[in-house]
Formats: C-alpha cells, structure tokens, sequence
C-alpha cells in the first residue's frame, strides 16, 4: 500500500475571509507540498473563531470559499479536507461544517460538527458555539484510493462513540480540524489525539489554527499526527507551520493483527449503534 503524504496547514486566521483562501492557495502551490497526496486545513481556517463572526462569514454549500477549495483539490491533485467554515442552510441555520474534496475537484465528504463546544470553566476557558450554531447529526466518512477516512470536528473527537461509530464504518483514519484552547489544550489535546488513535489503532489527524494573542479566541495550536500505537509523530508548536507526514495504512492493519483490540470486543455483551 503506498504511503499518503499528508500536509497538516497550522495557519493564522485572518478577518479578511479572501486573505484566508488566498495564502491557503499560496502554500498548496509551495515546491515543498509538490508531491502530496492529501491536505488538511484547520477548524474555521476562513473565519475567526468568534460566535459574532459565524453568521457573517456563513456561506451556503457550494458558496465562493467551497468553489476555491473544490478548485485547489484539483489544481493539485489533492485530497483536500477544507477544515470548516460557517455553513448557512436554506432554512438559516449555521453549521461548523468540514468539506471534503477528491482528486478533481469533487466533493466526497461533509461532516457538520455534531457536538457543539458549549463549556464554562472557571477562571478559564468560556465559549457557546449553540449561540449561533446548529449541530449537525451525521457520523461522517469518506472513500478515498488509500481506505476510509473519518473526520469530525474538534470537540467531536471528545466523544469515543463517535470515534468507534467512525471506526466501524472502516475508518483507519480520523481527521480532526480542531482548535482547543489555552484552558483545556495543554492538558487533554495530545491526550485526546492518542487515547482515540490508541482506542481505535487508526492514525489520527489534528489540524488547528495558529494562535493569536490579539484574536477573541486564543487557539492551542500544536496540529498533530499520531500513529495507531499512539505515538506522536509530529507536533508542532503554536506559530503558523506547516508539515507533511507519510501515513502508512499497512500499519493499521499490522496493529490491529498484533493487538487485536477490535476483535476482542465482548459484542455479545454490548453493542454500540446509531440510532
Ligand atoms: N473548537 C472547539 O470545539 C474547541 C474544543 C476544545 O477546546 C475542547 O477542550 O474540547
């Protein structure tokens, strides 16, 4: 099985929404990121992070910053997760939504963040994404050349169901456009990357939005790459960076062969289902 070379974008985020796609395309074109085999933008990487900003920068499916991110996928020949952006429905309601791009351009993935990030940590972090948004209601993955691909939304990868519903869809990757914050990240963001790599032996992917001290939200940064051992295998700090990392999907199958987790679940004791 060839290796997916994958680029992990940490980017600033502008509020010039143009800005945000303009040097999304300019580092998609760098000699660095020729090869590569799929992309991975962070949470909101086109809108800040501000529930005043949600609505304002919303467009709907198919809108202007969906149509230049379908066209850099196929410019470069890229799988390209697109992070998320506000999404508008027909109705007026405003999803944090993560589109999925092919090789030419196609959307094959959507997943609208179904866990909203509403918490109160005294003296720390405050933040209630139901303000403005809607939960979405879909456990998301995607086919790509190399196997299924999973992918939620931040505050998603909290909850282990969702990871495992990923999982047993054949997931062998999750994808995670994710910004934590300066209450929560320096504690249970590595954390949460491995416990759910290591839950699930996938790789798991974190792409997050370089902070910024003078933004109304203070993102953790340090996008990571863990393996299905739960080993680390790139984290970066909290400045903008970019970074690609080879997964190997053999490895998947080496470690669930090895350590047969998934097997040895008692499923005539317990079940895990959609409803
Ligand atoms: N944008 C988010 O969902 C933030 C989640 C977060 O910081 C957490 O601790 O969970």
């Amino acid at each position: 099985m060839p290796k997916i070379k994958t680029a992990i974008l940490q980017t600033h985020v502008y509020k010039d929404k143009i800005r945000n796609i303009t040097q999304t395309a300019e580092h998609l074109a760098a000699p660095e990121l020729a090869s590569i085999d799929l992309a991975v933008l962070p949470e909101m990487f086109c809108c800040p992070y501000e529930n005043k900003c949600f609505p304002e920068y919303a467009e709907a499916e198919g809108g202007d910053t969906w149509e230049k991110c379908s066209r850099l996928a196929a410019e470069h020949k890229i799988y390209l997760v697109a992070g998320s952006m506000p999404e508008r429905d027909e109705e007026g309601h405003i999803y944090n939504t993560s589109y999925v791009f092919d090789r030419t351009g196609k959307q094959i993935g959507k997943h609208r963040k179904m866990h909203l990030f509403d918490i109160n940590v005294k003296g720390g972090q405050y933040f209630k994404e139901s303000d403005t948004l809607t939960p979405g209601n879909q456990v998301t993955v995607f086919d790509t050349e190399f196997g299924k691909m999973g992918l939620c939304i931040c505050y998603d990868l909290r909850f282990p169901e969702l990871a495992r519903l990923m999982v047993d869809k054949g997931a062998q990757v999750i994808i995670v456009p994710a910004a934590f914050n300066m209450t929560t990240g320096p504690l249970h963001w590595e954390l949460m990357f491995r416990q759910r790599a290591v839950d699930n032996q996938v790789y798991t992917i974190g792409a997050a939005p370089a902070r910024d001290m003078n933004a109304g939200y203070h993102s953790w940064g340090h996008s990571i790459v863990t393996d299905p051992w739960g080993k680390v295998l790139m984290e970066m700090d909290e400045k903008p960076d970019i970074k690609v990392v080879k997964l190997d999907l053999d490895e998947v199958s080496r470690v669930r062969e090895e350590l047969p987790l998934l097997k040895h679940r008692r499923k005539d004791l317990y079940t895990l289902s959609q409803i």
